[in-house]
């Protein structure tokens, strides 16, 4: 992962988000720092994400208190496509508990591509983890409703209740992936053969090509990540969309396979979980403090935003949010105080 944190220091902070004026100054920063940056390419096997204009970019950190600090196109709606995984990861762990969905869907990264047909017959049928195709189309199975109609209902609420307001569905997204997502329903017949998938197949990976199509905004990202930060609670709305430990699950399985088989590399330059989809958005969580999302349409060959990594990685190493960091590890060209008085 290429990333630009030149000249910033690797504070650590224990405690609290920095200051709002901080937060702000560092969003800031960190939009100017890579909006000319034009490595990658715009996603092109689903049709219409071709026409996406790759020029861009938002930025937004939203804090657990519910402020918001913004820069770019923030406000700019795309199709969430595989950030959905995370969400209705979490709805579904709602329902069924811990045991059942590790069980059923699997928590390890599978080191293959998102889309890959190979990690299943690799693993015996098992989807290996929900942030991939084969285990998002497991867990959008998972979720509550009679029908596929109602399964949509439910996703549709459920997003949108992390996200504070109603999420809408792309219409145009949703047709272009439909007419050429052969290899998602290959991906479902599979899983069926393999009794992984109980309801009817096409029905489930049109659900799932559904909850992909839903726009949101590197805004509502970032609520949406805020939410999981804050063990549940929305920090707009202030309901409690699913509980602490659902959260602590969804984080953890993130962290392992939140941007596909490059999860390791972004664990060590970032230190946060975080949640990427071929239409540009990421979504980062700090524990705690804060939920970023951001947006730009070129990608690198994993599928993740080039620019939304290199803003996330400065985000982290600014504002001292690498989880793995604590003040022993702190790195700092001033002498250490013991040196001081010696
Ligand atoms: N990585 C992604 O964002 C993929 C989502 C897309 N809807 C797919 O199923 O291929």
């Amino acid at each position: 992962m290429d990333v630009d944190v030149d000249g910033v220091d690797q504070t650590v902070s224990t405690g609290a988000l920095a200051s709002w004026e901080a937060v702000d100054a560092h969003v800031a920063s960190a939009f100017r720092r890579n909006r000319d940056h034009a490595e990658g390419s715009v996603a092109d096997y689903i049709p219409i994400l071709a026409a996406a204009d790759p020029e861009l970019f938002g930025v937004c950190a939203v804090d657990v208190g519910g402020g918001v600090h913004t820069a770019g196109d923030t406000e700019h709606e795309f199709s969430i496509q595989s950030i959905s995984k995370a969400f209705v990861y979490a709805l579904v762990c709602d329902r069924f508990g811990h045991e059942v969905v590790r069980e059923r869907v699997g928590v390890n990264n599978t080191g293959l591509a998102f889309n890959s047909v190979v990690a299943i017959e690799l693993n015996e049928g098992h989807p290996m983890n929900p942030m991939v195709n084969a285990g998002a189309i497991a867990t959008t199975a998972l979720m509550p409703g009679s029908t596929a109609d109602a399964q949509w209902v439910a996703v549709q609420d459920g997003l949108s209740r992390f996200a504070g307001r109603p999420l809408e569905l792309n219409q145009l997204v949703y047709q272009s992936e439909a007419a050429t997502n052969q290899r998602n329903r290959a991906i479902a017949g599979l899983l069926e053969s393999y009794g992984r998938v109980e309801l009817d197949p096409l029905e489930v990976v049109d659900v799932y090509t559904k909850q992909c199509a839903l726009n949101v905004s590197a805004h509502d990202l970032a609520v949406m990540g805020a939410t999981l930060a804050d063990g549940g609670m929305n920090p707009v709305t202030g309901e409690q969309v699913v509980s602490p430990e659902v959260c602590r699950d969804t984080l953890a399985v993130m962290a392992a396979n939140g941007l596909y088989e490059r999860s390791g590399e972004w664990l060590f330059e970032i230190g946060l979980p975080g949640k990427s989809g071929v239409s540009g958005g990421i979504v980062t969580i700090a524990p705690g403090k804060a939920g970023i999302g951001v947006f730009s349409p070129r990608l690198d060959s994993a599928g993740n935003s080039v620019r939304g990594q290199r803003a996330t990685a400065y985000l982290s190493r600014a504002l001292g949010l690498n989880i793995f960091a604590s003040e022993a590890h702190r790195v700092t060209s001033a002498p250490a105080e013991h040196e001081e008085r010696r």
